[in-house]
């Protein structure tokens, strides 16, 4: 019998294999990214961290499994380290001053996030955070596949395809299938819906990078 994180995947495979197949994917595994877009994308994924932090947080409070409410903390604890580290590191090799306002995409994903962890129940929550972890696992190891070398993007590359990030994801699947065998078909539902739309946002993510999008000007 196959585990509910394995029809989640299965389910979302297109959107999957179109990530792997975005310019801006293939760009950064050929290291040919230009500087601009990968700047944009790091700006905005200090805005998106600080946030994702907080929607891990959110799943803490509302843990009843003493275990889950440890993870989700250790969880929220490295989102936050990572976007001091991001700031120190990216904001220092590509002279990033000052945070930028959310884009689009960035908004988007990041108040569906919090939202969704805030008023939802901690399955549902729990499911739309998933694919930030799992998507970004699975893209860090088809890079590191695929990668030229030497890639100016390595390092990035590695924080994705490294193994601490993998222990996490594992981690973050064994409470979604725990919570998904306990809970109803109705909200198992709820669970594929979010993890869907979050697959979205992940894609949105990354080609609005690749597009320098902007809020229209008026
Ligand atoms: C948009 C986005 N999704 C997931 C991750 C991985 O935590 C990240 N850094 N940024």
């Amino acid at each position: 019998m196959s585990t509910f994180s394995e029809s989640l995947w299965n389910n979302n495979l297109d959107i999957y294999n179109f990530i792997t197949n975005t310019d801006f994917i293939q760009q950064l595994s050929d290291g040919c990214l230009p500087e601009e877009k990968f700047r944009y994308y790091i700006q905005q994924d200090a805005l998106y961290l600080a946030d994702f932090g907080k929607a891990l947080a959110l799943l803490a409070v509302k843990a009843t499994d003493q275990s889950h409410m440890l993870q989700f903390l250790q969880f929220a604890q490295g989102a936050v380290i990572v976007e001091k580290a991001l700031h120190e590191n990216y904001f220092r090799l590509y002279n990033i001053t000052g945070g930028p306002e959310k884009m689009p995409g960035c908004f988007a994903y990041t108040h569906f996030l919090v939202s969704t962890t805030a008023i939802q129940p901690l399955e549902v929550g729990v499911a739309a955070v998933l694919p930030c972890f799992w998507i970004y696992r699975e893209v860090g190891k088809y890079i590191l596949k695929h990668a030229a070398t030497p890639n100016p993007y390595q390092q990035w590359i590695d924080t994705y395809a490294g193994d601490e990030f993998d222990t996490l994801v594992t981690q973050m699947l064994e409470i979604t299938n725990t919570l998904a065998a306990q809970t109803t078909d109705s909200l198992r539902a709820q669970m594929q819906e979010v993890f869907r739309f979050s697959c979205r946002m992940e894609w949105t993510f990354w080609n609005d990078a690749y597009v320098l999008n902007a809020w229209k000007p008026v």
